[in-house]
C-alpha cells in the first residue's frame, strides 16, 4: 500500500519535472522503512488497514505515516564514580494538527527511536479519540534506571529536558509519565524547564507532584481509565465482573491500579505477571497485600499468599479478562491462540500485533485497544495541563466524573462505528480518530 501509494508520487512528480534528483527527494527517510519490523511497522499496518474507511479523507493518510518532528539527543551525565556516562534520548512529535504535542516520557535500556515513533503516533490516534485538543508525541532515554542512583537519575532528567527544551513547551508539547517514570521525574523536568525559560512553567508536563500544579486523579488515571472501559464492556457482552477472573501483566502504574479496581470491583485477580516473576491463586490474590510486596521487593517475585508460576505459563492462565499492562508485542500469533479471555483490555501501548488481533477476531475474543483503554491518563492531563493555565484546582470527585465520561463516551462512538462498518475496535477507532487528525489537516491546509 505505502509503496503503491510512494510510486504514484513519484509518477506524478517524473511527469511534471521529470528529474531524478526530485524523485530521490521524495524517497521515504530510512527510519520510515516500513519493511521495519517492530512497534512502527505495526503502527503502519494499522493504518494501512483504516484507509479504505476514510473516504476523501484517505489522501493526507501519508502525513500519518511520517512523524512530523524527530529529535535525536545525547544525554551525557557525570555518574557517581567520576566517570561520564552518554545515553540517548528522543522527542518524537508525530501529528501536530489538533494541538501541542503531548505524550509520556519512557526511560528504559531498550527503547529505540521506532519505538518512540510508534509511541508517539499511538497518541496523535489515542488524543484525537477522545477528542482532547492535542497532537500526539512520546520521548525516551535509553537508560535501565534501576542501575542508576536517585542522583544520577535526576542528572539524566534534568540533561535530557534541556536538551529537548529547544521542542517542548506548554503550548508545544506537553510530556508526562510512561514506563520507569513518575511524579518525581516529572518534578524535576518541569523545573529544569522552567529554569532554561526563566520563569515557572508548571504547564510544560503533566503527571507532576499535586503540589507543583498536579491534578488529583492523575496518578490514577490510566488504571481508572482502564476499569472503566473494562467494566462497560464486559457489561455489553455479558459478562458479569462480581467474580470474573483477571489477569494482569505489569503491575506497575498501571496495570497495579487497573488489578485494585477490579479487585474492589468483586473480581478475583487470579494472576499477575512482571519482569521478574509470575504469581497465581485460583481465588484471587490480596491485591493490597500484592502491591506492598511489590513495592517493597521491586517485583511480585516471592510473594508467599500465592502460586509461583513460570512467567510463560501467564498466558494459559484460565481468565475472562485478560489486562497486558507492561509494553508492546506482547500478544502475537505465537500466543494468541492459548488466551483463554473472552475480553482483553490493553492498559499498555503496543501490546498486540496486527496478526494476533486477526487470530483473537476469529476467536471471538473482544480486544478494547490501547488507544482507548488506556486513554484515561491523557485525559486527566489535559484537565491537569487546563487547571495549571487558569491555576484553579479542581476536585478529585469533579475530575473522575469527567474522566469516566469522557471514557465511556469513547467505547460507546467507536463501538457504534464497529457495529456499523462491522470491524474491530480497534480499527473502529482509528476511523474515528484518523478522520478527526485528518480533517484537521484538511481545513488547515499545507502551507502557514
Ligand atoms: N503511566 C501512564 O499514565 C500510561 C502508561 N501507559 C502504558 O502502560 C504500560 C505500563 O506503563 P506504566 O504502568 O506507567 O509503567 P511502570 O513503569 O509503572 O510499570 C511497568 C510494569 O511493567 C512491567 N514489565 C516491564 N517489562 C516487562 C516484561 N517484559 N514482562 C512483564 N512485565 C514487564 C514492570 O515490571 P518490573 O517492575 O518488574 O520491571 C512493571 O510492573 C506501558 O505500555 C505504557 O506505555 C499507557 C497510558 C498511560
Ligand atoms: O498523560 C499523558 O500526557 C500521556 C500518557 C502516555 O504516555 C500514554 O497515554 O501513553
Amino acid at each position: 500500500m505505502l509503496h503503491a501509494m510512494f510510486h504514484h508520487v513519484m509518477h506524478d512528480m517524473a511527469s511534471s519535472h521529470a528529474t531524478d534528483s526530485l524523485a530521490t527527494a521524495h524517497a521515504l527517510p530510512s527510519y520510515l522503512d516500513p519493511q521495519h519490523l517492530g512497534p512502527w511497522g505495526i503502527f503502519l499496518q494499522q493504518v494501512d488497514r483504516v484507509t479504505p474507511y476514510l473516504g476523501n479523507l484517505a489522501r493526507w493518510v501519508e502525513t500519518l505515516k511520517r512523524p512530523k518532528r524527530i529529535l535525536v539527543v545525547d544525554v551525557p551525565i557525570h555518574m557517581d564514580d567520576g566517570t561520564v556516562a552518554h545515553f540517548e534520548g528522543y522527542r518524537v512529535q508525530h501529528n501536530t494538527s489538533r494541538g501541542p504535542g503531548k505524550g509520556g516520557v519512557r526511560f528504559h535500556q531498550d527503547v529505540t527511536l521506532s519505538e518512540v515513533m510508534a509511541l508517539a503516533a499511538w497518541m496523535s490516534i489515542k488524543n484525537a479519540a477522545v477528542n482532547v485538543p492535542f497532537g500526539g508525541a512520546k520521548g525516551g532515554v535509553r537508560v535501565d534506571p534501576k542501575r542508576l542512583s536517585m542522583g544520577e537519575l535526576e542528572r539524566v532528567t534534568r540533561r535530557y529536558t534541556s536538551e529537548i527544551g529547544l521542542i517542548i513547551g506548554p503550548t508545544k508539547d506537553i510530556p508526562a509519565p510512561d514506563v520507569n517514570t513518575n511524579e518525581r521525574v516529572m518534578a524535576w523536568m518541569m523545573d529544569t524547564y522552567s529554569m532554561n525559560v526563566g520563569e515557572t512553567a508548571t504547564g510544560v508536563v503533566t503527571g507532576k507532584p499535586i503540589s507543583l500544579g498536579g491534578s488529583l486523579g492523575r496518578h490514577e488515571a490510566t488504571g481508572r481509565g482502564v476499569f472503566t472501559v473494562g467494566a462497560e464492556a464486559a457489561r455489553r457482552i455479558g459478562l458479569e465482573i462480581a467474580g470474573a477472573r483477571v489477569a494482569v501483566q505489569g503491575f506497575g502504574n498501571v496495570g497495579g491500579i487497573a488489578a485494585k479496581l477490579f479487585a474492589e470491583a468483586g473480581a478475583r485477580v487470579v494472576a499477575v505477571q512482571d519482569h521478574a516473576g509470575c504469581v497465581y491463586r485460583e481465588a484471587g490474590l490480596d491485591i493490597p497485600a500484592l502491591l506492598a510486596h511489590a513495592k517493597q521487593h521491586g517485583s511480585v517475585a516471592g510473594f508467599a499468599a500465592a502460586e509461583a508460576i513460570e512467567r510463560d505459563r501467564f498466558w494459559d492462565t484460565p481468565c475472562d479478562i485478560l489486562i497486558p499492562a507492561a509494553l508492546e508485542q506482547q500478544i502475537t500469533a505465537a500466543n494468541a491462540h492459548r488466551i483463554g479471555a473472552r475480553l482483553i483490555v490493553e492498559g499498555a501501548n503496543g501490546p498486540t500485533t496486527p496478526d494476533a488481533d486477526d487470530i483473537l477476531r476469529d476467536r471471538g475474543v473482544l480486544v478494547v485497544p490501547d488507544v482507548v483503554a488506556n486513554a484515561g491518563g491523557v485525559t486527566v492531563s489535559y484537565f491537569e495541563w487546563v487547571q495549571d493555565f487558569s491555576s484553579f484546582f479542581w476536585s478529585e470527585e469533579e475530575i473522575n466524573q469527567r474522566l469516566t465520561a469522557i471514557m465511556r463516551g469513547a467505547l460507546d462512538a467507536v463501538w457504534q462505528v464497529a457495529d456499523d462498518k462491522g470491524v474491530s475496535l480497534r480499527t473502529a477507532t482509528f476511523i474515528v480518530a484518523c478522520e478527526r487528525i485528518l480533517r484537521a489537516r484538511d481545513l488547515r491546509g499545507l502551507y502557514p
